[in-house]
């Protein structure tokens, strides 16, 4: 079972200090939420964002959604080889079932998030999606990897097809991918760095390469 976490994920809700801006409260009424029940969103947020600390990496629940639909939607986890989660800037934890079918609308799913967020667990019931507070080492130790892999970019280079069989020789591996769009990952993670080309690539790309040589490696 390969266990893919994208950590650090620039997905929070608007934080208290810019709930107030006009750029977060006419947001919210034009979505009939209040400031605090909205996620921050880069794309409308953009004037308040300037005034947050990291505003140039936050609000980016597109990343979380693009990656959660190539990954839920990969012929591995409808096999029953993939276990996906997403961790926040915040250390909170989405845990996500398998079965579960994402709304291919981006507005959809962040009313998804917001109502994960206010409620805890999504929907009523079925709880395919549940949020809880807890760092991304607890994440790993509570997963128990016999390895965990950070994908980065100035890890060690090894080819995508040759990392998926890397993973495939492994009973439980953890793979962490980073959430955000620029930089670095904020707190050390212990677990080998892997690199899968010589530049920076987005993160739902990282996604797709893994899934997709781990599911060659298996012979899916
Ligand atoms: C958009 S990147 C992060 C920003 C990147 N450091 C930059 O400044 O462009 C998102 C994530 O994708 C993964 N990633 C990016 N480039 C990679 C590469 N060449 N090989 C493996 N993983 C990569 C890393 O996990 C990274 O945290």
């Amino acid at each position: 079972m390969l266990h893919l976490i994208i950590a650090e994920a620039e997905l929070e809700l608007v934080p208290e200090s810019i709930r107030d801006h006009p750029a977060v409260v006419n947001y919210a009424r034009r979505r009939k939420k209040r400031p605090e029940e909205a996620i921050l969103d880069s794309t409308y947020h953009h004037a308040a964002l300037k005034k947050l600390p990291d505003g140039d990496r936050r609000g980016r629940p597109d990343i979380v959604h693009i990656c959660l639909l190539n990954a839920l939607e990969s012929i591995a986890n409808k096999e029953g080889f993939l276990r996906v989660y997403v961790h926040t800037r915040n250390d909170e934890v989405i845990h996500i079932k398998p079965e579960t079918r994402l709304p291919r609308n981006y507005n959809r799913f962040l009313g998804l998030m917001e109502s994960l967020f206010k409620k805890g667990a999504v929907p009523e019931g079925l709880e395919l999606l549940r949020i809880e507070k807890k760092p991304l080492e607890s994440l790993i130790e509570d997963i128990n990897p016999d390895t965990v892999f950070i994908m980065h970019e100035e890890g060690e280079l090894i080819r995508p097809r040759s990392f998926g069989e890397i993973l495939a020789s492994h009973q439980n591996p953890v793979v962490v991918v980073g959430g955000f769009p620029h930089g670095d990952f904020m707190r050390p993670i212990e677990g080998t760095k892997v690199s899968l080309y010589r530049e920076p690539l987005m993160a739902w790309t990282v996604v797709s390469e893994v899934i997709v040589n781990f599911e060659a490696a298996l012979g899916l």
